[in-house]
């Protein structure tokens, strides 16, 4: 394994590296020597991809006559207990259309979304990650949020994916995510929760010092900038 000691030297051995090995030693030097860079970590399902939207038109082509949500009513981030609460069989319903083979990779870009992040990538001082949790039926879910990654925001940005079923364990300074509520074993995560508006989540009302981001037109410059130093 190469170690790089000091920046003097990382400089040297990144004129030897391809590119994806300068912007990894980039990262590395900037995020340990600066400590002064935002980190921004972005959400995925509902955010960045149309979790909802896809979810909708597969489970309708899959149960043509079953009973369905339109995404005006649905209420509570879980759309398998909305669905369950509908009809009790129909909540295993809803999970077999997510535990499928190409769910995922299929999801469609929510607007402004993908534009934003590599937008906020490109800026001073900023760190972008994709942190996005997995479901449990493995099969198919992680490898096609990287190669959803991939398709959408390029090969480069795979370096950024953090896939946790625990956000609070990560360290950032934002965490943009359309769940309500973001629990887990760290009590007090070092992340300010800004809440992604969603069809499930817009009617909710929030702690009034929980901020919200509408949408990818939203003024998330602002936001960024509200926690720089
Ligand atoms: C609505 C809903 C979602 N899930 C799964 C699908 C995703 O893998 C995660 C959500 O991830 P995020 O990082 O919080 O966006 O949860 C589910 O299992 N059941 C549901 O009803
Ligand atoms: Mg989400």
């Amino acid at each position: 394994m190469l170690r790089i000691h000091s920046t003097p030297l990382l400089g040297r051995v990144s004129t030897l590296l391809s590119e994806p090995c300068k912007k990894i030693c980039g990262n590395m030097s900037s995020g340990y020597t600066s400590g002064k860079k935002l980190r921004v970590l972005v959400d995925m399902d509902g955010v960045l991809a149309d979790f909802e939207g896809g979810f909708l038109k597969k489970y309708r082509s899959r149960y043509p006559t079953e009973p369905y949500i339109n995404l005006d009513d649905r209420r509570g981030f879980w759309v398998s207990s909305q669905y369950g609460r509908l009809r009790s069989d129909l909540c295993e319903k809803a999970i077999s259309i997510w535990e499928s083979k190409d769910f995922f990779i299929d999801l469609d870009p929510l607007p402004g979304g993908v534009k934003a992040v590599k937008e906020m990538a490109e800026m001073e001082n900023t760190d972008v990650f994709i942190c996005t949790s997995p479901i449990k039926h493995y099969h198919h879910c992680p490898h096609e949020k990287y190669a959803w990654v991939e398709k959408h925001l390029g090969h480069e940005f795979l370096e950024q994916v953090i896939l946790t079923r625990d956000k609070t364990l990560i360290t950032g300074d934002i965490l943009i995510d359309d769940k309500p509520d973001i629990l887990g074993v760290e009590a007090k995560p070092t992340w300010e929760h800004i809440l992604f508006t969603a069809c499930h989540n817009k009617h909710l009302t929030v702690n009034p010092s929980q901020r919200r981001l509408n949408s990818w037109s939203d003024d998330w410059r602002a936001i960024l900038n509200s926690k720089r130093q």
